[in-house]
Parts: structure tokens; sequence; C-alpha cells
């Protein structure tokens, strides 16, 4: 597998690996990689001719207060999981490359309304503006066919599509922007890199997300009224051991509007709760 850590290094590679009109599939990450990830470089290696991985911790997504710091960073590791994935090109550039002077400096930013208005926009604020700009940045450096983000993430990626679409990113068309199905662990918990930060007890707690999740959804399937199933679901988390629930909502999955009852058009639960100092989040699909 080949790297670059320059932009000016990037691209030369990048350029050779078009060679004769191949394909490439973008798998952005900040690393601490796990099997979901490695899912999304499989994916990319199935439609794509070559695959390039990001890996940066991006600053402008964090809020004050949140884990920038602790973030774990384990780039050899990384890097040697995704050459045995048979990924072409590991992007991993220093906080300096990606914004030369440093983010507080950076005068740019994209802003996308509605979409990421609520649930982790309205808790994390300003983070998908964060998330935004990094990722149009990628998009122009690396200037893939494709890219591919997990649904477990599923307000970034709709954020992303909408961004793509509205913006005509370089992208040959909205549909290049692939969401890929949550991994889980056996107990049903969504892999995620900040799992890592959980004690034991914790870890054990954390599977009654997924878990609730399942209840809640199977009773608003078979009619029972949302508002009260939703309450119970909080109720069942709180009694787990989480200590606060920041959302856990019913929306319709394209536009992310909240819904109060099912209706005709595909529905999704999405829910974002604490426990110990980790944030999960979580979502699936309703009806
Ligand atoms: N369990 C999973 N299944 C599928 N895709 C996933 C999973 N976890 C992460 N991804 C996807 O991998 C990409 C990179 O995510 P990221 O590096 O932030 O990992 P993460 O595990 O989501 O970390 P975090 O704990 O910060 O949320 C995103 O598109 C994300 O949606
Ligand atoms: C898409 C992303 C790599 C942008 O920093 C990040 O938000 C993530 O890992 O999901
Ligand atoms: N996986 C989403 C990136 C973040 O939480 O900042």
């Amino acid at each position: 597998m080949q790297s670059a850590t320059t932009l000016d290094v990037l691209r030369n590679k990048v350029a050779k690996l078009r060679t004769g009109g191949q394909t490439i599939g973008l798998v952005p990450t900040m690393g601490a990689l796990h099997d979901g990830h490695l899912t999304l470089i499989r994916r990319a290696r199935e439609a794509c001719d070559h695959v390039v991985a990001s890996i940066f911790v991006n600053p402008t997504q964090f809020g004050p207060g949140e884990d920038l710091d602790a973030y774990p960073r384990q780039l050899e590791h990384d890097a040697a999981m995704l050459e045995g994935e048979g990924c072409a090109l590991l992007w991993a550039p220093a906080v300096e490359e990606m914004y030369p002077g440093g983010p507080e400096n950076f005068v740019t930013s994209i802003s996308i309304s509605d979409v990421s208005a609520g649930f982790c926009g309205a808790s994390r604020p300003g983070h998908f503006d964060g998330v935004a700009t990094v990722v149009c940045k990628l998009f122009n450096q690396v200037q893939p066919d494709m890219a591919f983000f997990g649904e477990k993430d599923f307000q970034q990626l709709a954020v992303i599509r909408a961004m793509a679409r509205d913006l005509d990113l370089s992208l040959p068309h909205v549909r290049s922007i692939i969401g890929v199905p949550t991994v889980r662990e056996a107990d049903g918990l969504a892999m995620s890199s900040r799992n890592r930060y959980l004690s034991e007890e914790h870890r054990a707690a954390a599977a009654t997300l997924p878990r609730a999740m399942k209840e809640a959804i199977a009773r608003i399937e078979e009619g029972q009224e949302t508002a009260p199933t939703l309450a119970a679901l909080e109720d069942a988390l709180l009694g787990a051991g989480f200590e606060s629930v920041d959302y856990a909502d019913l929306a319709d999955a394209i536009s992310l509007e909240p819904l109060d009852a099912l209706k005709d058009a595909p529905a999704r639960l999405l829910v974002a709760a604490r426990i110990g100092n980790t944030r999960l989040i979580d979502n699936m699909a309703v009806g």
C-alpha cells in the first residue's frame, strides 16, 4: 500500500492510479479502525479499481469539551489493517497540511441547513459544518468516482449527500455516495471507535441500546403510539445505566424531518445517548 501525507504527493499518486481510466473509491475515516471501517473498504474494492482511505482526526468537527485530544490515534496499526484489505493508498495528512495556518484561521466553511439541524446537529452545534467542510476538501483532493460512508452515522450520510447534490461536487452523481449498513458486535452494539472508551460494565450495559431500539420498533410497527413508545425506550436506557439521552426520535429516512407516527415513506429511529463519558449513536429502519 502506498501512503501520502502531503497534498502534492497525494495528487501525484492518485493521478497514477487513474491511468487508463481506472476508478477510485474514497473511504474517509478518523482512524482507530474496526470491522465497520474494513467493511467500507471491502465494499469500495468491489465497486472500484482502487481504494483510497483517508485517516484524519478533523479538529473542526469536535466541539469545545469534546474528545478531540483523547480520540484514539494508531496510524501504524491502521495502515497494516488497510494494507491487509487491499487498500491502494492511505491519505494521512497532518492538521497543518489540511488547514495551513491552523483551523482557527480558516475562513471558509460549508453549512447545510435542514437535514443537519436536528439530532446530532442540535446536540453538537457546528459539528456538521466541520464534517461537510472536511469531506468537501477530501472530495476535491482525491476526486473519487465514488465515496463510501457508514449508515451508523446516518445523519452524516444525509448531510454529505445534500452537500454533493447542492454543490454539484465532482463525483459523477449523487448516487456515487454509497451508504453501507451498520456493522455490529455479536450483542448488537454498533461498532464504533468510541466503544473503546467504555468500561467493562458500561460495555455490557451498552448492548441495551440496540435491544431497546428493536423493541421500540416492533411496538411502533404493531401500531402502538410513537411518543409513549419512545419515552419507554428512554426509560429503558436510563434504567440500564445510561446517564442521559440526547435524542430518541422517529424521522423520515430521507429528509430526516421528525415524525410523530409512521407514514407510507421509509422511516428511521435515531438515538444518541451517553453512558459514562461516552456518547453512543445508533439508528435503524422502521416499517
Ligand atoms: N459500525 C459501523 N458500520 C458501518 N460503518 C461504520 C461503522 N462505524 C463507523 N462507520 C463508518 O466509518 C466511517 C468513518 O467513521 P469514523 O472513523 O468516525 O469511525 P466511528 O467508529 O464512527 O468513530 P466514532 O466513534 O468517532 O463515531 C464513517 O463513514 C462511519 O459511518
Ligand atoms: C466523515 C469523516 C471522516 C469526516 O471527518 C468523519 O466524520 C467520520 O469518520 O465519520
Ligand atoms: N463518526 C462521526 C464522527 C464524529 O463523531 O465526529
